[in-house]
């Protein structure tokens, strides 16, 4: 059984003291974590103030990168480790930003995969796809191939506990959001990845999250999907009423 994992992505927005007010405000709303599970990846700064204001702990806090090394020299870079002891159980790496603005390849998608697992935490790989691609038909070896290199060198035991997010770059901020049908079939391309590099049992237990505008009116569309397990919603998680309603999307 895959509980579903419905995860905000902050991304470069809200002030610190936005963040507090926001963790306070949807405290006693969020379902039960063994039901649908509830996560927003923010900024490193406002991590401990979110933490702290987070009293009744159903909702998971994250991390939307971290550096590939433990610690040392690497001026301005967020360690693996100190996010683990702060008790951050999640890192989004290899998101199509870091890809596109900072220069992220492969290799070091790869290098902060072995890093969020060697310090404890779960990945959320994002997989991105732009629409060149899908047009051209690349789409297929395009994603498989950033999953295959994201996770080289991962162990079986780390690789059933990583989340992976099909996020087609067309469909990010865009307002346009991937078809149903479209997000499926992403999906469980990811899904078959996953079985051939490990085995059908492993691929069976990762959840595989959607992202790309999705909203309150386009969430339950997406999530009966058989292999859409979860979203990772950019905008739509920034506003506290429409972040505790992608969390109970089943009655929506
Ligand atoms: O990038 C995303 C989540 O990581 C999606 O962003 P939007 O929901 O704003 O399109």
């Amino acid at each position: 059984m895959r509980i579903p994992l419905i995860a905000g992505n902050w991304k470069m927005n809200k002030t610190v003291q936005e963040a507090r007010q926001f963790i306070e405000d949807i405290q006693g709303q969020l379902p039960a974590a063994d039901q649908v599970e509830t996560a927003i990846a923010a900024p490193a700064l406002f991590l401990q103030t979110m933490l702290d204001a987070n009293h009744d702990d159903v909702l998971k806090i994250g991390a939307e990168t971290c550096y590939y090394e433990d610690e040392g020299a690497f001026t301005g870079e967020t360690s693996p480790r100190a996010l683990h002891q702060m008790g951050i159980p999640y890192t989004i790496v290899g998101h199509s930003e870091r890809r596109r603005y900072f220069n992220e390849t492969d290799d070091v998608i790869n290098r902060k995969v072995q890093a969020v697992f060697r310090n404890g935490m779960t990945p959320i790989v994002c997989c991105d796809e732009t629409m060149g691609r899908r047009e051209s038909g690349e789409k297929i070896h395009w994603v498989v191939n950033q999953v295959s290199a994201a996770l080289k060198g991962v162990s079986a035991e780390d690789a059933a506990k990583i989340v992976v997010a099909y996020e087609p770059s067309w469909a990010i901020g865009s307002g346009t959001t991937a078809s149903s049908d479209q997000a499926e079939e992403g999906c469980y391309l990811i899904r078959q990845t996953l079985a051939d590099i490990y085995s059908d049992d492993l691929a069976n237990g990762v959840r595989v999250l959607y992202g790309g505008s999705v909203k309150p009116d386009n969430i339950a569309g997406l999530m009966k999907n058989d292999n859409v397990d979860g979203v990772l919603a950019g905008g739509s998680s920034l506003d506290e009423k429409s972040f505790v309603q992608l969390a109970h999307y089943q009655s929506l």
